[in-house]
């Protein structure tokens, strides 16, 4: 039997570094995939969502363009927009493949193996490998399971993949839909349902089992996001709720009850289910392996399972599922069985981007969670009207808000950024989080002009009581306030 120093099954993005992490400790190493290596980090996930949402925002920009012009917008092929999402995912898993191929002739020539197949734990050290080339099994000192996640499923609502699909086949299709509900408005939701209505040549409904769309984000950022997705033509189901969804005659049929007891039939040509996902462990041990679950998954405890040798990271784990965040693990898993950690494993400082229209970036906690917390802070918007950069880029609709402990030391807890450039602006303040540092050196930094950065730098400035520009003089636009109890009050130097 081949033996490993250690074996990770899956390899998506938090198998893949942990496999890569073991390397830089000298260890011989098995990574097992059953079926596309990158997982949903590349194939019907991150990668080619965002590669769609690219090709949807640039044709909306276009096609925007055009109209002022008085223009008629080229005609997008579907067919084309999958073939280059298609060759964004193949050259993305290419460069994974490859670089494990070209570790064989470096310093670390004999000390990764990968193998092909479908792996189970059939106790604490062995684990068997089903193949196209039959079984075998091979001994690990310690494990890794990176098996990730798959879509949720509803019982009553009949999935095929091809009428009503997931995310698993949203991509998959052959053609534009003319219309498609999307059941379910969190992340995944939101941003196919920005994906479709920017290329313009689908009626998008949304539905989602809250009162809004994003029912984790604040209302004040939910709203710009919501108000653009109506100027788009999205409808969004509000106070309503779904009673059924069919497939009847190759469509979609589904009944929404409203508030008021009435009820309404819609048929559309498509739909997509994103309820959430849930994590890949059946058929992952077998019964004499005695690692325990709680309700959303396996438990651990920073990454150890309760079997001292065995190790979850990724989305198969009942926290944060994002690439970061499974990267974040996969590393921090072996750096416990094979070193010691630097730190311990931190999320306060996770940065999430949600790819809409426009693009929210995060870090933090938002003002939801921290109501939820019971937490008191300060927080400072500023409206992008009154950044320079974006006042250049003929485009204002945005702003930045942040929230630090309603106290001396006024600790970043979290920011959000809805607008162009979101995502470039939140890195600075994510590293002031992870280091639990101040404001001052946010501050007194000089950021570059014009740049989106300078409205993070003129936030700090306001809760400090020395910007530029006064929130008392500029209302509308700039706000600094104290909330307490989910009472505000304005800040007054
Ligand atoms: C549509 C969509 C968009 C997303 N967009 C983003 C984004 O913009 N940013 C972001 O950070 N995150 C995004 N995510 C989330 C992100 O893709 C996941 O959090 C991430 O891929 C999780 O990584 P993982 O390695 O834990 O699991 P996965 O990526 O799911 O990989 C697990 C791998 O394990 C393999 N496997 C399972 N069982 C076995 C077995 N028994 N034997 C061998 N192999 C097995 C699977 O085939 C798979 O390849 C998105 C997800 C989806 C679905
Ligand atoms: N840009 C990104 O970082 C990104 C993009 C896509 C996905 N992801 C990751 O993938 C995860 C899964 O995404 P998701 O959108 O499937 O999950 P989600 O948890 O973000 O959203 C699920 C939504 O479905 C709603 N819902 C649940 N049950 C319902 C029902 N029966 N009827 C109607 N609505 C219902 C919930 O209220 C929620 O709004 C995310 O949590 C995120 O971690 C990240």
């Amino acid at each position: 039997m081949t033996k490993y120093d250690l074996v990770v099954i899956g390899a998506g993005p938090s198998g893949y570094a942990a496999a890569m992490r073991a390397l830089d400790f000298k260890k011989k190493v098995l990574l097992i995939e059953k079926n596309n290596v990158g997982g949903a980090g590349v194939t019907n996930g991150a990668l080619s969502s965002k590669t769609w949402w690219e090709i949807s925002r640039e044709t909306h920009l276009i096609n925007k363009n055009l109209k002022r012009f008085n223009l008629k917008a080229p005609d997008v092929s579907f067919k084309e927009v999958q073939q280059e999402v298609r060759g964004a995912v193949a050259e993305r898993k290419q460069l994974l493949t490859d670089h494990m191929d070209l570790l064989k002739n470096s310093q670390f020539s004999d000390l990764l193996d990968f193998k092909k197949g479908s792996a189970k734990l059939l106790n604490e050290h062995e684990i068997e490998i089903t193949s196209d080339g039959g079984k075998e099994v091979i001994y690990a000192e310690y494990v890794v399971l990176a098996t990730g996640s798959r879509p949720r499923k509803l019982p009553e609502i009949p999935i095929d993949e091809k009428v009503i699909l997931t995310s698993d086949g949203i991509e998959q299709m052959d053609d534009f839909p003319e219309s498609m509900v999307i059941l379910g408005a969190g992340v995944i939701g939101c941003e196919f349902a920005t994906i479709f209505s920017g290329f313009g040549k689908t009626k998008v409904h949304l539905i989602d089992k809250g009162d809004r769309i994003l029912p984790f984000e604040d209302e004040d950022i939910v709203k710009v996001i919501e108000r653009n997705m109506e100027n788009n033509g999205v409808l969004i189901h509000r106070n309503s709720q779904l009673i059924r969804m069919d497939i009847v005659n190759g469509r979609v049929e589904y009944e929404l009850e409203y508030d008021d007891g009435s009820k309404e039939v819609f048929n559309v040509e498509r739909a997509l289910v994103s309820v959430g996902r849930i994590p890949n462990y059946e058929n992952l041990w077998a019964d004499a392996v005695p690692i325990t679950l709680n309700k959303r998954g396996i438990e651990d405890n920073e990454t150890q399972t309760s079997v001292s040798n065995i190790y979850a990271v990724g989305d198969i784990t009942a926290d944060i599922a994002l690439v970061n965040v499974g990267e974040l693990e996969g590393r921090h898993a072996v750096e416990k069985i094979f070193g010691k950690p630097q730190r311990k494993l931190v999320y306060e400082n996770i940065s999430t981007i949600m790819f809409l229209n426009p693009e929210v970036a995060g870090v933090g906690l938002n003002e939801t969670q921290a109501k939820a917390k019971g937490i008191a802070y300060k927080v400072v918007t500023l409206d992008y009207a009154c950044i320079p950069r974006a006042i250049a880029k003929r485009n204002t609709q945005g702003f930045i808000k942040m929230l630090v402990t309603n106290d001396d030391a006024m600790k970043i807890l979290g920011m959000r950024v809805v607008g162009n450039h979101a995502s470039s602006a939140i890195q600075a303040v994510a590293l002031l989080i992870s280091m639990d540092k101040g404001i001052e050196e946010l501050a007194e930094c000089v950021h570059p002009h014009p740049s989106i950065t300078e409205g993070i730098q003129e936030c700090v400035r306001m809760v400090m009581g020395k910007s530029l520009f006064k929130p008392s003089a500029l209302t509308g636009k700039l706000s600094c306030r104290t909330c307490n109890e989910g009472v505000y009050e304005n800040i007054i130097f």
